[in-house]
């Protein structure tokens, strides 16, 4: 399990330590440098001789690269520390200048970006924690608009005038690698939000232990590879932040049949999907929980011979259920489906039953429902539930400010709210977030959706009474779902196009693989 502490949280886990004299800083810049080595020799093949530069803001986060980059430099690396504030961290500038150092005061951002571009790694230590709204600008936020768009350098100017290209480019290995201390300088730390010029990283180097903007999009996008370097902080361990599963927890929370089990001790998951005009949803969905491993799969709606056709050990026709998924490849205006899933919904509010509300059936929501009730919109579908309920949202709100929309989304319902995407975010009981990133963007393929529906009724079905008894368990178990679905894509086809009922067929050789890890 990842875990992750707002800025807050880590500032008030330092305090004690440093009030203590216990060199964080040091430990952490120590780190950095080791990592950097470690990126040197991945490209060089060495680390002597390799280039480095620093780009430096005006706090701590500076001053970790100063350090790190004394580190460096008695590593025999040559190291420039371009300075982009008036003053920077001096401790820091002053050790790397005793080891031999180099620190050069930026004033012209093209000039900047020009002398970073011929690293071979470039360290981003402009900003960390503490990170204001509002994300870089002035000469920092036009030197990294320069480096990170490619961009002309007139544009870095804002003058007009033309020059030469100086940014990294998308890829390419004469661009240095950029490793980032803490977090990429300009994000928002604790929301995931990107309002200005980042420098995408190759490698973060984060201290502590993660912070939010490191989970979640879009500045998720733009961490690289996550390193987290322990500093022993004494963090609220019961209290994370946001929270990504691994696979053992996963594991953790599958439903594994005891020997006891019977088919409906094992949970019976009850489908309303599909409509003549989408067929293909309910065959999907259907699929996924039986392949999932469920007592029995039941079906109801209009093409329940298609199903029994494609999947003959679903039942079909009213009985009981331990939970449901409501809504793929139904349309609200589906009198006959309309009217199955309002009578079931009397099931899931009375007597408690878990429920996944997807696709069409997000319409036919109550005003509010328990947290044992999981809705799986898309950015376009979060955003019509939440205009439909007085704020006026578009998918691109959505996707510039996912944790905030799903957030409000739950706050708003009472449900728990799993929002899909390229990271799938969870918020649940007690404000409970996840936010996963296992599957490839291959997975973005129409039915896919379907896919995580059906499995997430299976698990549902299989841990009902748990759910009832522990709220929080249902956010858990969303994210879980979300997590083996991920790993489905890349079992169905490592690398390389899958289709939703791929995914859905290699769901049984997914689950074996992660509960044999655990
Ligand atoms: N926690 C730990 O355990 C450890 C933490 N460590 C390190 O400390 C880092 C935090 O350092 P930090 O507190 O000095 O903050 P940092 O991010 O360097 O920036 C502060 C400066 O930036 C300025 N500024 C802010 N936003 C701005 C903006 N948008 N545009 C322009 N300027 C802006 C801000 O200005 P002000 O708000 O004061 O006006 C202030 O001058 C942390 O990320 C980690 O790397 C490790 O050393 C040891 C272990
Ligand atoms: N870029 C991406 N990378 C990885 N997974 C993605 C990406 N985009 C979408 N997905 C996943 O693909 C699935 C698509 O679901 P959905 O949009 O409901 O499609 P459908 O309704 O056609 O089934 C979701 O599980 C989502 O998380
Ligand atoms: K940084």
């Amino acid at each position: 399990m990842l875990q992750s502490w707002t800025s807050a949280q880590v500032r008030a886990a330092e305090e004690p330590l440093l009030a203590a004299g216990v060199p964080l800083m040091q430990h952490a810049a120590f780190a950095l440098a080791g990592v950097v080595a470690r990126v040197l020799r991945e490209r060089r093949g060495r680390v002597v001789g390799g280039q480095v530069v620093l780009l430096v803001g005006p706090g701590n986060n500076g001053g970790d690269a100063l350090h790190a980059g004394a580190f460096l430099r008695r590593r025999g690396v040559d190291v420039v520390a371009l300075a982009l504030a008036p003053r920077v961290h001096d401790e820091g500038r002053a050790a790397l200048l005793a080891a031999g150092g180099r620190v050069h005061e930026v004033t012209d951002a093209v000039d900047g970006a020009a002398r970073a571009g011929r690293a071979d790694v470039l360290v981003d230590g402009i900003l960390g924690i503490g990170t204001r709204d509002g994300g870089l600008t002035g000469l920092a936020g036009a030197l990294v608009a320069a480096l990170a768009g490619g961009a002309v350098e007139g544009d870095a100017r804002g003058d007009g005038s033309r020059g030469g290209v100086v940014g990294l480019g998308a890829h390419g290995a004469d661009r240095p690698a950029v490793v980032a201390v803490d977090t990429p300088s300009g994000i928002g730390v604790d929301d995931g939000t990107v309002s200005g010029p980042v420098l995408p990283a190759d490698v973060t180097v984060t201290f502590g232990g993660a912070k939010p903007g490191l989970l979640i999009p879009p500045a998720a996008h733009l961490v690289g590879r996550l390193e987290v370097i322990d500093l022993d902080l004494p963090l609220p361990d019961h209290h994370p932040a946001v929270v990504r599963l691994a696979d053992r927890d996963a594991a953790a929370l599958w439903p594994v049949p005891t020997r006891s089990a019977h088919k409906y001790s094992r949970g019976v998951v009850g489908v309303v999907a599909g409509a003549r005009r989408y067929p293909g949803a309910a065959v999907l969905a259907t699929s996924a929980a039986v392949l999932a491993g469920v007592g029995m799969v039941r079906y109801l709606g209009d093409v329940a011979d298609l199903v029994v056709a494609r999947r003959p050990e679903v039942v079909t026709g009213p009985g009981r259920v331990q939970a449901w998924v409501f809504g793929p490849g139904v349309s609200p205006d589906d009198a006959a489906q309309r009217r199955r899933i309002e009578h079931a919904f009397e099931g899931v509010l009375q007597r408690g039953e878990p429920a996944v509300v997807d696709a069409g059936a997000l319409e036919l929501l109550p005003p509010t429902v328990p947290t044992h009730v999981v809705l799986t919109p898309h950015a376009g579908e979060l955003a019509r539930l939440l205009t439909d309920r007085g704020h006026r949202l578009t998918r691109a709100d959505v996707e510039r400010e996912p944790l905030r929309w799903t957030r409000l989304a739950h706050e708003m319902t009472g449900a728990t709210v799993l929002l899909k995407g390229h990271v799938t975010l969870v918020v649940g009981a007690g404000g409970a977030v996840y936010a996963q990133a296992d599957a490839p963007p291959w997975l973005a393929t129409a039915g896919a959706g379907d896919v995580l529906a059906g499995l997430m009724g299976a698990m549902l079905a299989g841990r009902a009474d748990d759910v009832l008894d522990d709220p929080t368990l249902t956010a858990a178990v969303a994210a879980a779902a979300a997590l083996v679905h991920g790993r489905a894509a890349h079992t169905a086809n490592p690398d390389g196009p899958v289709t939703a009922r791929g995914v859905a067929l290699a769901l049984p050789e997914t689950i074996r693989t992660l509960l044999a890890s655990a």
